[in-house]
């Protein structure tokens, strides 16, 4: 294991009688790994237990070779950590520079030249140059995104754990977004938490899903496309034998999971249809223990 590794061990995690993580393992290397799942399936309470946040009821986490029980690791691993919650409150007044600038001097960059170098690297990235002085109140919801995002970026920590950064953004952003996270992957270990299959796609050497507080898959991006192979096909109705069904731009229909027809046109599977066919095997899966 090198010190880029995060480890996690049965992790468990309750909230009021209901679990929100059950017995998770996981370890995520270098580069960048996506996190799907639908609402509810606790990638925002695993990302907060990554994040030293809050504490397994079950379990332990190893974090860039730390361990977040112990108080002197876990301040050595926040210094290495950037983090962006999925919900993020901003003090009133700050201008976008004002508030990232704050982060920094809470992760204690002392030197002044250097705060403000990282500061203003952070905020370009994002693409907030030129609104960086401008009041947070004042920005959209995107713009708001970006601030958050660029104070996640602060020093180019060794891990990034993000939740749902590129939530709210213009495609353009989006887009633009993808390099700044591609490059943070060369060096570090970034957890991506979203709901967008085509970042995943786009950006992601590995792939982990939960669904109902357990691991239903983790591997590569490949590796899950590959279970959908040969399980998606056009036709000119929505077929019964699919999983799920809708109606294409040229009026075919694309039928996903299920078993295809033996002369179905096959097509190439995205990584939403896998992400849906595992969802739909899930689905059935809680049927039956039901
Ligand atoms: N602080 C909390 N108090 C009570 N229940 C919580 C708390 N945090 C999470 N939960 C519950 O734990 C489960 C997992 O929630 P979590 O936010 O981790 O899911 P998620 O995959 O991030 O969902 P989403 O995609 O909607 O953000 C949900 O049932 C949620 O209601």
């Amino acid at each position: 294991m090198t010190h880029n590794t995060i480890t996690v061990s049965g992790v468990s995690r309750t909230f009021q009688g209901s679990p929100a993580l059950s017995g998770v393992d996981l370890e995520i290397t270098r580069g960048l790994t996506g996190l799907l799942g639908p609402n509810g399936a606790g990638k925002t309470t695993l990302q907060r237990i990554l994040a030293t946040v809050l504490a397994p009821d079950e379990g332990s986490v190893r974090i860039l070779g730390k361990d977040p029980r112990t108080a002197a690791e876990r301040t050595e691993i926040r210094r290495h950590i950037g983090y962006l919650p999925q919900e993020l409150g901003y003090p009133r007044g700050f201008t976008a520079y004002g508030f990232v600038d704050y982060i920094a001097v809470l992760k204690g960059f002392d030197d002044t030249k250097q705060r403000r170098d990282a500061v203003r690297s952070a905020l370009h990235s994002v693409g907030l140059d030129a609104l960086s002085t401008k009041r947070i109140c004042a920005l959209s919801g995107g713009q708001k995104r970006r601030v958050a995002l660029a104070q996640a970026l602060l020093g180019a920590p060794e891990l990034l754990v993000l939740d749902e950064p590129t939530n709210g953004l213009d495609p353009e952003q989006r887009v633009s977004l993808r390099g700044v996270l591609a490059e943070a992957g060369r060096h570090a270990t970034v957890l991506l938490a979203t709901h967008q299959t085509e970042d995943v796609a786009a950006l992601c050497d590995r792939v982990v899903v939960l669904d109902g507080g357990q691991v239903r898959f983790e591997g590569t991006v490949p590796g899950l496309l590959a279970t959908a192979h040969g399980r998606v096909w056009l036709a000119q109705t929505a077929d019964p034998a699919a999983q799920v069904s809708w109606r294409t731009p040229d009026g075919r229909y694309r039928n996903v999971g299920g078993r295809a027809p033996v002369d179905a046109e096959l097509t190439d599977p995205t990584l939403e249809d896998a992400y849906l066919i595992l969802r739909g095997a899930a689905a059935r899966d809680t049927e039956v223990a039901a």
